[in-house]
């Protein structure tokens, strides 16, 4: 680059304040003419017909605020994103600052919350532990979502201006590669991939295999799923018809992990329900909470505090009832500042969970944007 030019040349002017990359059709925008902070202003302004397009995230606790915004300039695209060369060009280099908390505290919590399950008080839960980074050089949240799009198999990914939320996530961008569909709405279909049940892959095809063979057959993870895909069925099911649902889970996996996943179709029984209204009736599932889902949200909060984004929905809406929302999950949220992140990861315990699988889970969890961020 030639002395004295601005730092930031070649950096392209297109560069989204939103995007979700799926295989299956993308979208990229930039700019708000509207935003919202309860998602159910969104969702009657979408319903009303006064905003064409939603996009944006929601918070974990479905009263936290919401970074939603109906954009200016919307770009789809029918496959996944191509990023561009300048972001794809950039390396992350971050370090892990801080446990939030340590593993051995995680393993301590994971301990009391399956005792917790033993005794009787819910059916399951799904507990967390977050890292904080900090950065060599500023990060740039598109090099981050570029390395993610680029690593992920299906090119999963996404990226949030958290502006719109106020308070502390003003500046702030989460950026992510989620493999879970929430939910997808498309003309009359319906479409959910709810995962749970998870194992670490490893870098020895044998011993991959034999994990993925593992977790097909493990009791212990179909029970897990189970709750995901009964909670999923009981609340999409005054909402649609024809509802199929498979009666086994099948293996999927990313790059890092092995998951059971269930494939879930179904007609929309009114049309006016979009897809945002689909995502408020489903969220949260029991594949980021627990079983009943009060009593895990109370534990959560207990005994992690407050998540924020991290295990929302992140995806857009439109008018005609149309969209996508993925699970708001992989995902680092990078600071105003530039100079630091925070990425999380979670899994759900059971009866006869065991602790040491669970750090090493999330542990696995982590890796998708711990390798992003240069920090794995
Ligand atoms: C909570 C996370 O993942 C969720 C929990 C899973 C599990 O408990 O097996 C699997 C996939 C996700 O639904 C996460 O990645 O942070």
């Amino acid at each position: 680059m030639a002395s004295g030019l601005h730092p930031d040349v070649g950096r392209p002017v297109t560069a989204p304040d939103f995007l979700l990359s799926r295989a299956t059709g993308s979208l990229r925008t930039q700019g708000a003419l509207a935003s919202f902070t309860d998602p159910a202003d969104a969702a009657l302004a979408l319903r009303s017909g006064s905003c064409g397009l939603v996009v944006g995230a929601i918070g974990f606790e479905p009263d936290a605020p919401a970074a939603l915004v109906e954009p200016d300039v919307v770009v789809r695209t029918d496959g996944p994103l191509e990023p561009p060369a300048y972001f794809r060009a950039m390396r992350t280099r971050a370090h892990i600052a801080e446990e939030m908390p340590t593993a051995a505290e995680h393993r301590a919590r994971v301990a009391t919350a399956i005792a917790g399950v033993r005794a009787g008080e819910l059916d399951k839960v799904v507990l967390a532990r977050a890292v904080r980074l900090a950065a060599e050089e500023p990060i740039d949240p598109h090099a981050v979502c570029a390395a993610l799009i680029d690593s992920s198999p299906s090119a999963d990914g996404y990226l949030v201006d958290l502006s719109p939320a106020g308070g502390r996530y003003s500046g702030r961008v989460l950026v992510g590669s989620s493999p879970e569909l929430l939910v997808r709405r498309r003309g009359d279909l319906v479409e959910c991939h709810p995962l749970a049940g998870s194992a670490p892959r490893s870098a020895d095809p044998a011993a991959d295999q034999a994990a993925g063979r593992a977790l097909r057959a493990s009791g212990k993870d179909a029970s897990e799923h189970a709750f995901v895909v009964d909670s999923l069925a009981r609340s999409l099911g005054p909402l649609c018809t024809d509802l199929e649902i498979p009666e086994h889970p099948s293996l999927t996996s990313t790059r890092e992990m092995w998951h059971l996943g269930t494939r879930i179709r179904g007609r929309i029984a009114d049309p006016r329900t979009t897809a945002l209204d689909l995502t408020l009736a489903v969220h949260p599932t029991p594949a980021v909470c627990g079983t009943p889902t009060d009593a895990a949200r109370r534990l959560i909060a207990g005994i992690e505090g407050d998540r924020g984004f991290y295990a929302g929905a992140v995806g857009w809406s439109d008018a005609g009832g149309d969209g996508e929302w993925m699970v708001t999950i992989r995902c680092v949220e990078i600071d105003a500042d530039r100079a630091g992140a925070v990425a999380w990861a979670g899994g759900g315990l059971v009866a006869d969970s065991q602790p040491d699988d669970e750090v090493a889970e999330t542990g696995a969890k982590l890796r998708t944007v711990l390798r992003a961020v240069g920090a794995a």
